[in-house]
């Protein structure tokens, strides 16, 4: 899309350092995303080198240094148009303390996707913080990373048991191994 996230090639690389030389925790490119959503806002808990990037909350400010370097966004206080398609925001801080936040610092209103994979017991009150801040609409999709390995049982224990949720599970493996793992989409129905 823009010529300042992590181009494709960027991508591919990053995919085969991590599988001959060295693991990193990238949600892969056997899991990916492509297929399972096509989002418009974005909201990414958890950075880490910027492998899935539109608007990013990550606190580490090595991971953030790391974005920054792969996309030549400028810091968020500066949010710089990448270009007309999206806005590469990335914001430095615990995802607790600015989800609530969200509607008055960047005017969002409500997230069309909101893709997990930051510490994995934020993942359930990160969800229902989202939910209390009115940020997810009919038809908002939370996609989880790792829901079996590290794993997150009491996140996935909610949005299959709550009615407000309609939840499916795309297996797949950890990755750059042959452990399972796989991403939960649970489109919110409010
Ligand atoms: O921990 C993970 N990811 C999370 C990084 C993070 N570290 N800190 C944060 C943070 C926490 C609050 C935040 N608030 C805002 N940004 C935040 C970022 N996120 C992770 C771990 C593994 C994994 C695989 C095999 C193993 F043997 C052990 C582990 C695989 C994965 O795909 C992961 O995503
Ligand atoms: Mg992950």
């Amino acid at each position: 899309v823009g010529e300042r996230r992590p181009s494709q090639r960027v991508i591919q690389a990053i995919d085969q350092f991590c599988r001959q030389k060295e693991w990193a925790m990238n949600v892969g490119d056997e899991k990916g995303m492509h297929h399972v959503v096509n989002p418009a806002t974005v909201l990414e808990l958890g950075t880490y080198c910027g492998y899935s990037t539109l608007i990013t909350l990550e606190f580490n400010p090595h991971y953030a240094q790391l974005l920054y370097e792969s996309t030549e966004s400028e810091r968020v206080h500066k949010p710089k148009r990448c270009d007309v398609f999206f806005q590469v925001q990335l914001v430095e801080e615990a995802s607790g303390d600015w989800i609530p936040k969200m509607r008055t610092e960047f005017g969002v209103e409500t997230f069309d996707l909101v893709f997990l994979d930051h510490w994995k017991d934020r993942y359930l009150p990160d969800t229902k913080l989202l939910e209390d801040c009115g940020l997810l609409r009919k038809g908002s999709v939370l996609l989880a990373d790792n829901v079996i390995f590290p794993g997150t049982p009491e996140y996935l224990e909610y949005v299959r048991s709550s009615p407000q949720y309609e939840s499916q599970y795309f297996q797949s493996h950890l990755e750059y191994t042959k452990v399972e793992d796989g991403l939960e989409k649970s489109v919110y129905l409010d």
